[in-house]
């Protein structure tokens, strides 16, 4: 049970304080958005590099952009622990995926709500994480998605079969509220942003969502 908090609701202006006030995560999320793939603009490899000297925390980095294929490689360059890049960003997932492996990152694919996953089973194997978002890529603070848990079993059983130790990620909406839910359908690893740096205390608020979680499995 990994808990990544989305540095999205962090105070950007003061991201190096941000970055200690969730040291009990298991990585930090990296939500790079380019204004086309979703209605929204984060940041980009230069804001990823000063992330990346201002903590020991591993970076999962969530590329919300379009022509996946081009820019995901650039981003595996940084050194970070996994990039994710979304399908319908993407025309040649495999291949794009076996670039990530090759440039020494953890090779992972997300899916918005509505994308099924039935079509990407056959790939998995490619693939060291599995994204479901259980809101529409964009914002932060959206609603959780309980439509996504039918899916979220349906990947846990394909992963489960294919006997390879592939993560699976769940991504909006992650609360006090929803994380047992999504636990129980069979999530891993946990995507929090409002709920953890809403929180009095972000580093405590991690450790109790992982309980909560633990209570799933
Ligand atoms: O990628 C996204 C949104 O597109 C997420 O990572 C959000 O940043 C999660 O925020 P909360 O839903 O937990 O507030």
């Amino acid at each position: 049970m990994r808990i990544n908090p989305s540095i999205l609701s962090a105070d950007f202006a003061n991201l190096a304080s941000e970055l200690e006030r969730i040291h009990t995560a298991d990585a930090v999320h990296v939500d790079v958005m380019d204004n086309h793939f979703v209605p929204n603009l984060t940041i980009g490899k230069p804001v990823v590099q000063a992330i990346a000297n201002s903590t020991t925390l591993p970076l999962d980095i969530h590329l919300m952009i379009a022509d996946a294929d081009r820019w995901a490689p650039e981003y595996a360059q940084l050194g970070v622990d996994s990039v994710t890049f979304h399908v319908e960003a993407s025309t040649a997932p495999v291949r794009l995926a076996r670039e990530l492996r090759a440039a020494g990152t953890k090779a992972s694919m997300a899916l918005r709500p509505a994308t099924p996953v039935e079509p990407y089973l056959d790939m998995l194997g490619e693939l060291d994480m599995l994204l479901l978002m259980t809101v529409e890529p964009g914002f932060g603070g959206q609603k959780f998605l309980d439509l996504v848990l039918p899916k979220i079993r349906r990947a846990r059983a394909a992963i489960d079969g294919s006997g390879k130790p592939i993560a699976l990620q769940v991504d909006g909406g992650i609360s006090r509220d929803t994380i047992l839910r999504a636990a129980e359908a069979g999530a891993d690893v946990f995507v929090a942003g409002s709920a953890v740096y809403s929180a009095p205390e972000p580093a405590v608020e991690i450790d109790v969502l992982r309980n909560l979680a633990l209570g799933g499995h």
